[in-house]
């Protein structure tokens, strides 16, 4: 394990073909109040990595800032593939999720009209990118999506596929499979399955192991269900007061005194 004061880059090298997030003096502040502030950090070294902390303490805005839908006050994010590495700061959040770097609720336009399936579709075209209005007219496309499609809808339970997402829980089931579908490279997930059925969360979790170890993805995952984390994540960054205080194995993180004192309290530890 990693103290603050330490490098963060979390021990062992990643793997050939791995995807790191990469921050270096990473700054945000809103008002007087300073929000995040990130030394050295290295995201993705692990097949799926979790990240938690109490209320407020910029979790979700670092992944804002990954994904440049918030632009930091200083401070450096590279994108390391084995394409190159990218300078996520000087790119639009357009340009990062076609990159395959996504997060989940932060998907292509869509319209409250469309069905579950239309959505789906409307994401598997977006991933052709510059394809986009073109395929949507094309067979052979149409009936590969479809295939997709249904691959997802065999696993996951919507009362009507051919209707709208109705429930809190069923848009955001449908919110992670388009983001699936947009074939990221690394998915940032920021609470992933609040309001879903206990069934359906098992079998995303399922659905992102079975991703992380078939395929190159990487995966960061952002709870306060700590069950989850401990029981789906290989590495977890503890964060408190815009700070990553603490790294490690999620044994190694849920026996720590500090994140004991500062986040999980008698009932977790
Ligand atoms: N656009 C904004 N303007 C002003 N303050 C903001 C803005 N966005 C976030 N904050 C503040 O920044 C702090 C960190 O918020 P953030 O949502 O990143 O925390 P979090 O760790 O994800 O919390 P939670 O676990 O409750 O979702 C909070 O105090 C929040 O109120």
């Amino acid at each position: 394990m990693t103290g603050a004061s330490s490098a963060t880059r979390p021990p062992g090298s990643p793997a050939a073909g791995a995807k790191t997030l990469h921050l270096h003096d990473v700054h945000k502040h809103y008002g007087g109040r300073t929000v995040v502030d990130i030394d050295d950090l290295v995201l993705g070294a692990h097949g799926i990595e979790g990240l938690i902390g109490p209320n407020g303490a910029g979790k979700t805005t670092l992944m804002k800032l990954i994904t440049h839908v918030v632009s930091p006050d200083r401070g450096r994010i590279e994108y390391h593939s084995p394409d190159g590495t990218v300078l996520l700061t000087q790119h639009s959040p357009d340009a990062i999720a076609r990159m395959g770097v996504v997060k989940t609720n932060q998907v292509i336009q869509d319209f409250e009209s469309l069905t579950i399936r239309e959505s789906l579709l409307l994401s598997l075209a977006g991933a052709e990118q510059e394809k986009f209005y073109k395929v949507l007219r094309d067979k052979a496309f149409l009936r590969r999506a479809d295939q997709e499609i249904d691959e997802y809808l065999d696993i996951f339970t919507f009362q009507d596929p051919d209707g709208r997402a109705g429930s809190a829980g069923e848009k955001k089931l449908l919110d992670i499979l388009r983001c699936l579908l947009l074939k990221p490279r690394f998915l940032l997930m920021d609470e992933p399955t609040a309001g879903l059925p206990q069934e359906e969360t098992d079998k995303v979790m399922e659905l992102m192991r079975t991703k992380t170890q078939e395929t190159d993805l990487s995966i960061l995952i952002i709870e306060h269900d700590l069950d989850l984390i401990w029981g789906t994540c290989e590495f977890v960054h503890f964060m408190a007061e815009g700070e990553i205080l603490l790294q490690g194995t999620p044994s190694d993180v849920r026996s720590n005194a500090t994140v004991a004192e500062k986040y999980l309290g008698a009932s977790h530890a």
